[in-house]
């Protein structure tokens, strides 16, 4: 079956999580988790759903930009386009007239990411496999479908990679899941009160690694963080996230001030393109054991390449969306493992968790073959609108089973809270 797409559907979905400060951090005080949702249609009647994850009124510049690639994507089957998957991600990248709103950063990649992850829903789809299996499958293959441009061959040695073809990883996975940490338990706009109820759940359902927001006022940080110390005791893992806040120096003697609630990373702790600031934030912190982790708004491989260069980041968070879709976000898993450094993804958002589930689960058992310092974010917000929710076991991640990318909403849900003529959205108005 040939998988012709005769159409691009996108529609802009948000959840008014602002409400009740779900996913409130120091940069961003009033997050509306929402994302630009993209199915593919074929003349065969099989869709493939994909998206990208934003955080209110910024989705409507998504969805044009989503608009504006369609027409490279219309007319196009799945088997050409697998065929020569790294020639479509440039083709996607490359056109001459759209790529100067880039190149590969900003509205425009997280379009590509939206259209992309479609298609490879569609992959997976039509092969009747999860995304994961489907990669672990043809793992040698996939070096024709990511992306190698402006990585310089001395990094990325393709025959070195994909060592780890054995079926103990996978097994293991059916088994125990992925590791996960949780995020929902600290947002910055959440009371003491409500921080400390959730932290007590989190630890009886078997939480054992836990982030929470910094950045907007030390006392304030000093005061959160000793209480969720207290809460989850010495033994558990707590992470710190500043979402950018900070410049360099500030960085440094914030993160020396919170040091002694022994946080693993510090995460975003300033402008995502300070790639030199970051180094220099790392090198700093080392002696006092905290890592720096960043990625979620690294817009690209060679961001990446070089964040990596300069020993600039100890957690590589790969991030579904924020990537040109898996044929990015591979580079970055073989990369990262040239230079050892753990991948811990970030998730979350909405969707997020459910998409790169399947990236984490495929480097596991095809690239690094390690759990060492390393888990994957996990937030418990909005799962119930998708079709293929993900499954979390004793702070596992289990491998999902059902054909596809895991980024099917319920149809239900699209039309509720689509902007602005959604039920939801009109009650909101109509208050
Ligand atoms: C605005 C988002 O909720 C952001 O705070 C998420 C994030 O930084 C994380 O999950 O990490
Ligand atoms: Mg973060």
């Amino acid at each position: 079956m040939s998988h012709r797409i005769v159409s691009v559907s996108v529609r802009d979905v948000r959840f008014p999580t602002s409400l009740e400060q779900h996913g409130s951090d120091a940069m961003h005080t009033d997050p509306d988790y929402s994302a630009a949702y993209v199915v593919l249609h074929t003349a065969c009647g099989l869709r493939g759903f994909g998206l990208t994850f934003t955080l209110g009124k910024g989705t409507e510049i998504v969805v044009l930009a989503v608009e504006a690639l369609a027409d490279l994507v219309v007319g196009k089957s799945l088997q050409d386009i697998v065929k020569d998957f790294r020639g479509f991600y440039r083709l996607l990248t490359s056109d001459g007239q759209m790529r100067w709103l880039g190149p590969e950063k900003g509205v425009i990649q997280l379009a590509t990411a939206a259209v992309l992850n479609a298609v490879w829903d569609l992959w997976a789809r039509a092969e009747g496999k999860p995304l994961w299996k489907l990669l672990v499958d043809m793992a040698p293959a996939l070096h024709d479908c990511s992306i190698k441009t402006h990585l310089y061959s001395n990094i990325y040695y393709l025959s070195e990679l994909f060592f780890f073809l054995s079926l103990l990883p996978e097994d293991r996975m059916m088994k125990e899941g992925y590791p996960a940490y949780t995020t929902s338990c600290a947002w910055l706009g959440y009371s003491d009160q409500q921080l400390k109820q959730l932290c007590t759940d989190a630890l009886k359902s078997g939480w054992t690694k836990f982030k929470v927001k910094v950045g907007a006022n030390l006392d304030d940080d000093i005061h959160r963080c000793r209480l969720i110390r207290q809460t989850i005791g010495p033994n558990n893992t707590l992470m710190i996230d500043a979402n950018q806040r900070w410049d360099v120096a500030e960085a440094i003697s914030w993160v020396t001030s919170l040091s002694e609630f022994k946080p693993l990373w510090i995460e975003e702790p300033t402008s995502p393109d300070d790639i030199l600031g970051h180094a220099a934030i790392s090198k700093a912190l080392a002696p006092l054991g905290i890592g720096v982790a960043t990625g979620e708004q690294c817009a690209n491989r060679v961001m990446f390449k070089q964040f990596l260069q300069a020993s600039a980041l100890q957690f590589v968070q790969i991030d579904s969306c924020r990537l040109g879709s898996v044929n990015e976000n591979l580079a970055v898993l073989l990369m990262a493992h040239k230079f050892q450094v753990p991948v811990c993804p970030h998730a979350g958002g909405v969707g997020l968790c459910e998409l790169v589930q399947h990236l984490i689960l495929f480097d596991y058992i095809c690239v690094s073959a390690s759990l060492s310092n390393r888990m994957c974010e996990y937030v418990d917000h909005l799962h119930e609108h998708f079709t293929s929710p993900v499954v979390i076991q004793n702070a596992h991640y289990m491998p999902p089973k059902d054909p596809g990318y895991s980024c099917e909403m319920l149809e239900s849900s699209v039309q509720r809270h689509q902007y602005p003529e959604g039920d939801t959205w009109k009650l909101l108005m109509n208050k």
